[in-house]
């Protein structure tokens, strides 16, 4: 299999089979703190294992060279991980869905999304994805995932016959 992944514009609803988007834009809110603050409550969900803890980390990440071959995707099994743009730049993402919690992809299940600016994502425990991709070099992110015991990152590679590719327009 060869093929160019369509890089679609991330929404909340094509987003919701691998996890949530964080945003503010066209969402619900509620306002606090004697009205001066709006509140985008629970915007996406922390997963973690009974043995996981709760962490907020920052990633420091550069630019990939683009075309960008996917020839791997990774997983969390024991908790959710997000990543929040810091200085409001947009990032790629690739994701696979969780399918039958096997150590398999099936390639035609990869998707490739764009997170604006001002948007974010939450992983949920299991979701195959792709690590970070930045599209400015020393770009930053919030992460908010899982510490705790056991190996809580499995990696999948694609035989050498899929051929998985992600273009800039
Ligand atoms: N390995 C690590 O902490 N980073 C990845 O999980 C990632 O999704 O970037
Ligand atoms: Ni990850």
């Amino acid at each position: 299999m060869i093929k160019t992944l369509k890089i679609e514009p991330l929404t909340k609803e094509a987003f919701a089979p691998f996890g949530d988007v964080i945003e503010s834009e066209g969402r619900d809110y509620f306002m606090i703190n004697n009205g001066s603050t709006r509140r985008y409550h629970k915007l996406g969900d922390v997963q973690l294992d009974e043995q996981g803890q709760g962490i907020i980390n920052i990633f420091r990440a550069d630019t990939l060279e683009y075309p960008l071959p996917i020839k791997m995707l990774e997983r969390h099994p024991f908790g959710s991980q997000s990543f929040i743009p810091l200085f409001g730049h947009e990032f790629l993402l690739v994701v696979a869905p969780v399918g039958d919690g096997s150590m398999n992809i099936d390639p035609s299940t990869v998707r490739a999304f764009r997170a604006s600016a001002r948007q974010g994502v939450n992983y949920h425990r299991g979701v195959w994805h792709h690590p970070i991709m930045a599209l400015r070099d020393g770009d930053e992110f919030l992460v908010v995932d899982r510490s705790g015991p056991g190996n809580n990152c499995d990696e999948f590679y694609f035989d050498e016959s899929i051929q998985l590719t992600v273009e800039l327009d």
